[in-house]
């Protein structure tokens, strides 16, 4: 399958690295032409611009856009919607807020164009070797986009979730989830740095990794985040955020659902940002081996 990636930041990057592998040809754009230029040296077809992508593809046309969620998302969809024809597809697998995502899907559908929100998760490394979809968008036409999931998601990771906003709706909760189970992790090893004993954090988290109630891939990235830095001594205890967390708390209000766990989650994040603890340093490591998201480095 032909498609257009725009946005090659280290999750479109990987994307199309991905996608690549699994013999899809993809049409490559990035404000910054480097990345783009890489990925040719593995097989992609470059586009300098917008405009190049659209030129380099055939009905109907797939541009999946992976830049960061807000404005930038619309200053695309704006340039494409004029170069776009009835029945081309637009996919937006960033985190959007899914209230955005369904303001462009009608925006899209005035036009004929077709839109997907997708959220996308497993972090850098499952963008490149097999990630976790959210699909939301129109059914029949996910069978048009359905063989680029069957190769790029980890066995049995894709969800063809339901009408548009569905996708980042999943994805939003997906991330409150997020924040309350490495919330709940990072809470365990503080308790354990307070003890009179004397753990080994890498160690606990290994056997806590293997046939526990709560292993998950998030305690084996605790174990990793440990075995490169025993005591989290060269990081502070920052925990930022991007928005998933803050909308699911304000979806919950307004369904007037109870997420304390979400909720506190949340507050502690922000918490961090004025006080330094080993809680949030265990967080702070977890977003970054996963996410590739920086911390602050204690020099
Ligand atoms: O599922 C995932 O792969 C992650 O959730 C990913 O999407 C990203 O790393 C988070 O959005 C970070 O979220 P915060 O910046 O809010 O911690």
């Amino acid at each position: 399958m032909k498609l257009g990636m725009i946005g090659l930041g280290k999750m479109g990057y990987n994307l199309v690295q991905n996608m690549l592998q699994h013999n899809h040809q993809v049409v490559v754009n990035d404000v910054n032409p480097e990345p783009g230029m890489k990925l040719v040296e593995e097989g992609a077809e470059f586009a300098a611009s917008i405009e190049e992508v659209v030129a380099k593809l055939s009905s109907p046309r797939i541009v999946w856009i992976m830049v960061p969620a807000g404005q930038i998302v619309d200053q695309v969809i704006d340039k494409l919607i004029p170069m776009l024809e009835q029945g081309d597809i637009v996919i937006d697998g960033g985190n959007s807020h899914y209230k955005q995502s369904l303001a462009r899907a009608e925006k899209l559908d005035g036009h004929g164009i077709h839109f997907f929100d997708i959220g996308t998760s497993g972090g850098t490394n499952g963008a490149a070797n097999g990630g976790c979809f959210m699909i939301g968008g129109d059914k029949e036409t996910f069978a048009i986009i359905e063989p680029i999931f069957q190769n790029i998601a980890v066995d049995r990771g894709y969800l063809y979730a339901g009408k548009n906003g569905s996708g980042h709706y999943l994805k939003m909760v997906h991330n409150g989830i997020e924040y309350g189970m490495m919330q709940s992790i990072a809470e365990g090893f503080e308790l354990l740095s307070k003890s009179e004993f004397d753990f080994n954090y890498e160690e606990v988290a290994r056997v806590w990794s293997n046939g526990s109630v709560i292993r998950s891939w998030l305690m084996e990235l605790t174990e990793n985040a440990f075995s490169k830095d025993p005591n989290l001594d060269g990081i502070r205890g920052v925990m930022k955020s991007s928005g998933e967390g803050k909308w699911t708390v304000e979806t919950a209000l307004d369904l007037e659902v109870s997420t304390p766990i979400i909720a506190l989650s949340l507050l502690m994040r922000y918490r961090s940002l004025e006080t330094d603890t080993f809680h949030g340093k265990v967080v702070a490591a977890l977003r970054n081996e996963f996410g590739g998201h920086a911390v602050e480095r204690i020099n």
